[in-house]
This record gives structure tokens, sequence and C-alpha cells, in this order.
């Protein structure tokens, strides 16, 4: 099958997303703002909610793939599994000892095992169960309940470490520590896997080697036409759009990239928590998103890139232009400021459109379901009680691998 995203709201076909597992039973009221959660999550509660989320998708068609699936048939791989525990333990995170020791465990394993071991960590207790430990000055001077590897609770957010942009996808070098590692599992899973491998798609980015130039995939959107707009934002830096631009542009795939100049917020940390495309030339936004500054990246001489700044005012026609239509449709739930915040922030305006008019969104968000219903858009409600506290929504959860192309 090919993989194909040239728009954000074409008919989805198949998509990754990623069940919350034991990653978020290493949650606690100290760590969890350096894990980026707010609150710590009912997992039971989670599995449920993210159950129903997968569900509907498949029910509307969608062949949904599994991220932990993914990593546990990649790590089948004897290359992919040295790449990931190469890059996992080593000297460097674990010292000498203890990586040779937890090394030895992981080749143990059988896969399923292993990649939930690799997305949830393991704490010094659980390594000591199972092996004989080592002299180890690491392991030494660890508490019991330590974790020698720290859990990626955020691999939630499939959409932000990889990302498909037309016929190829960008794997994401992430400006968080606490969602670095998670690139390495994309690098191997589209390197290795065999639904990816040998396929010939083109990669935008190639992940950890970006380094500073991060782009998150929640800043990117694949508006159609050719174009794509990107938040500079709290994750994604202008060195990571301008190298992902150079790239894109000499894939001869993208003609132009809007760059839209955010407020670095968590709240606002990426563009799809405050605006995403709902439908043909439509787009759902936070009321108190006002208008931003635009940049406008096309080809120009000799591999150049060409670029304009645009005012704040012109940001919707901007993107008008880019679609090739007269005007956008712009839909602001008509609510008071503090609704507004409070919806914002439960991830309203974090839509997944799985076909032209039709969004997943949380059902908490109240007013603005009500407003989008009421303009037309069909709202499948998704509960997102517990998801939530990760502060995404359905847009940060799915990565979209294939979209049917949206008639003209
Ligand atoms: N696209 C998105 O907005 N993704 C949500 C990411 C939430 C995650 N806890 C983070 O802070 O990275």
């Amino acid at each position: 099958m090919g993989f194909s995203v040239d728009s954000e709201i074409g008919k989805l076909k198949q998509v990754i997303i990623h069940r919350p597992g034991k990653e978020m039973l290493r949650l606690t009221p100290q760590n969890k703002d350096h894990l980026l959660f707010d609150d710590i999550l009912w997992l039971e509660k989670a599995q449920e909610e993210h159950d129903r989320f997968a569900q509907i998708l498949r029910d509307r068609g969608a062949e949904v793939l599994y991220l932990q699936e993914l990593l546990a048939q990649t790590l089948q791989v004897a290359e992919a599994k040295s790449y990931i525990l190469d890059y996992v333990f080593n000297e460097n995170t674990c010292g000498p000892r203890a990586a040779q020791t937890v090394r030895a465990l992981a080749e143990s394993l059988p896969e399923p095992e292993l990649a939930e071991l690799l997305i949830a960590g393991i704490t010094k207790a659980e390594l000591l169960e199972r092996t004989t430990g080592a002299d180890s000055l690491v392991l030494s001077t660890m508490e019991d309940d330590d974790l020698l590897l720290t859990p990626l609770p955020n691999h939630l957010f499939t959409r932000d470490t990889s990302c498909w942009i037309y016929g190829g996808v960008s794997i994401n070098s992430m400006m968080m520590e606490a969602r670095q590692r998670e690139t390495i599992h994309y690098e191997a899973i589209y390197r290795w896997h065999p639904l990816f491998a040998g396929s010939d798609v083109p990669l935008w980015s190639e992940g950890l080697a970006a380094g500073p130039a991060t782009v998150e995939g929640g800043d990117v959107q694949i508006i159609g036409n050719g174009a794509v707009l990107v938040g500079v934002s709290e994750r994604t830096t202008a060195q990571g759009i301008e190298r992902l631009a150079s790239r894109l542009f000499k894939g001869g795939q993208v003609s132009q990239i809007i760059a839209v100049e955010m407020s670095k917020n968590r709240a606002q940390m990426h563009l799809d928590t405050v605006m995403t495309m709902v439908d043909k030339g439509t787009f759902t936004v936070y009321g108190d998103l006002g208008t931003l500054p635009t940049l406008t990246l096309r080809p120009g001489d000799a591999e150049g890139i060409e670029i304009t700044r645009n005012a704040p005012e012109e940001m919707y026609s901007v993107i008008a232009k880019a679609l090739g239509i007269d005007k956008l449709r712009v839909l602001v739930t008509p609510q008071d400021s503090r609704a507004a915040a409070r919806e914002q922030w439960n991830d309203g305006s974090n839509t997944l459109a799985i076909a032209p008019g039709v969004i997943l969104t949380y059902d908490r968000n109240v007013n603005t379901n009500q407003f989008l219903t009421d303009h037309g858009i069909e709202v499948l409600a998704v509960p997102g009680a517990e998801l939530g506290r990760g502060r995404g929504g359905p847009h940060c959860m799915s990565c979209p691998t294939l979209r049917e192309p949206v008639d003209a």
C-alpha cells in the first residue's frame, strides 16, 4: 500500500496511534511537569477512552496501526534492535556496568515485552528482579524505585514525533528532553518495519540528526494544493522549518510553506492547539488567537528559498491564497474569553478530520462542539476526561499515513 497525506481533511484510510499503557503509571505529582503532563491519568479509564477513539476511526473506515505493535515488529529485525538498544543503553546513558546488565535483559525479552520496556522505562527494582545486577556505581546510587530508563508517556501524541507531508515523512527531532527518545523508535520503524522498509518514501527529516532544528508534527498542517502551514512555536524552531522547507522544495511536492509566528507558551505549544482544518477551506480557531504574523516560503533561485513577510491581518487571506480560494471560512465559537480559554486548554480546537466536514473532538468542549455542529460539521465526540490530562486532543493523538485525495 502507498502512503500519502495531501490534506488535513481527505478521507482517513490509515493512521498510527498509541494506546496508553504502563508508561502512564510512572507519572507522579513530582515528575509530571518534567514529563509534560498536567495531571496523573487513571490508566484504565484512559484506555477505555482511547479504545473508543480507535473504534470510531475503524468504524469510519480507517486502518488503525498501533505504535507499540509496530515497534515490537520492528524489533524482530536484528539491525533495528541493535540500533535502538545501542542508543538507549550505553555507557553514557547508564554507565558501562548497568548498561551491560540492562542490555542483556533487553536482548533476552520477547519483542512485545521489549517494546513495552522501551516505552514504559525500567526501575532499578524491576531490573534487579530479573537480573543478578552488577557492580554499578549508577545502580548503587539509585533508590529501588528510581528509573534507570525514563518512560515516554508522550508517545500518546503520535502526530508530533513523525508527520507525513504529501508523499514523504518527517521524522522529527523533539524540543523537550522528555520526548527526545521517542524519535529513535520512529527512525527504526520507518527504516526496518516491513510495512515501510523498501517503500522508497522520501524522508523530509531523518530524526535525531536534525538536533536543534526541531519540528514537531503538531505544528505542521498539510492544507492541500501543495501548501503546508507550520507554526513557529514553543516546539518548532525557525531553523527546523527552513531545513524542512529546503528538503520539501527539493522533493518537488510542496510549492509553498506558510510559517505562522506563534507566542511561545505551553497552552499553545503547537499550531494544532489553536486551529485545525475541519472542511474544505474551513478552520476551527481559538477565539482569542487573533491574527498572527506569517512568512511565506517559496522555492527560490539556485535551490534557495524566497521569503515574504506578511502582516498579522493578512493571515487568513494568505492561507486562502495558498489554497487557491477567495476566502477562508473561519469558525470561531462565540463565547466569553474564560470559556474560550478553558475549551482551548481542553483541546477544543484540536480536531481530527476523518473526511471533509467530519471531525473527532473531545466531548467536554460542549460550546465549540455545538457551534461546529450548528455550522454543518459532523462532530464525533470522543470521551476525553483522562486523555486530555496530557494536553493533547484527537489531532495530536493521530499520525495519518494515508488519506484519500479531496475532490476539488
Ligand atoms: N500536537 C500537540 O499539541 N500535541 C500535544 C503534546 C502534549 C505533550 N504532553 C507535550 O507537551 O508534548
